[in-house]
């Protein structure tokens, strides 16, 4: 049986005072594509939040790719994400600069030092992403489904174990979802596990997962009708 690279027992998930989910037992085995759907509201970022320490884990236990939540220190923090690769629905891509320096930026960042391998390990996330010709080009200068391909690169930086994808196509036109989905899917299929969490019911019917709902304060798995 596949190893599990996130678990969350009896896990609270809370903004300042306010419960927004209580109760969560969830566990995502390595190399596994799971979906975190719900409403408007109903926590999925406030979720994704408290796995990658945004928000502390203040009650009940979690564990991901090996760093223990509830015992998380702050300076723990940038370790943590170093193993995670975080998308969001907005790219939050760096508008000053192109994309080799937005992809630069963050190797700095997380300690890299030698040009020559940032060189070659920015070229290759953009070649996992299909963008291997735009690094010169400046974030304004690409469509959004381009910009998300720069988010997801950036996010692969540091080989991360865990993926994790809040509305990484909320922005985006449904053809171009398909495309930066099929990104994910590659990347799943190349050994990644990902965690996303969508609105988009049309891409959950055509990729199919395990999928994890959120709704009154709770989190479950539910089971895709067969269309
Ligand atoms: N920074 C914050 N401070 C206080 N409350 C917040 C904050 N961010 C979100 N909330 C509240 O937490 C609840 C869950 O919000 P959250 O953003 O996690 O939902 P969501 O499912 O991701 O929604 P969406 O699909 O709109 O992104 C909402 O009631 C929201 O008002």
């Amino acid at each position: 049986m596949a190893e599990s690279i996130l678990s969350l027992q009896e896990a609270g998930v809370y903004q300042q005072d306010n419960m927004i989910l209580k109760g969560v037992d969830l566990e995502v085995k390595k190399g596994s594509f799971v979906y975190l759907i719900g409403k408007t509201g109903s926590g999925k970022s406030s979720l994704m939040k408290t796995l990658y320490a945004d928000l502390p884990l203040k009650e009940g236990e979690g564990e991901i790719v090996g760093f223990n939540l509830k015992t998380l220190k702050e300076k723990d923090i940038p370790y943590l994400r170093r193993k995670l690769g975080i998308v969001f629905q907005d790219f939050k891509l760096l508008p000053d600069r192109n994309v080799n320096n937005n992809l630069r930026f963050v190797l700095k960042a997380t300690g890299w030092k030698d040009e020559a391998k940032m060189d070659a390990q920015i070229e290759k996330v953009l070649d996992k992403v299909g963008m291997k010709t735009k690094g010169f080009k400046f974030p304004h200068e690409l469509s959004g489904g381009e910009q998300q391909r720069i988010a997801i690169a950036r996010a692969l930086l540091n080989d991360p174990e865990l993926i994790l994808a809040d509305e990484p196509t909320g922005n985006l036109d449904p053809q171009t979802s398909v495309e930066v989905m099929k990104v994910l899917q590659e990347i799943n299929q190349a050994g990644r596990t990902i965690l996303m969490a969508t609105h988009d019911y049309a891409l959950i019917l055509k990729y199919p997962a395990k999928t994890l709902k959120c709704d009154g304060a709770k989190v479950f798995e539910v089971v895709q009708k067969a269309v």
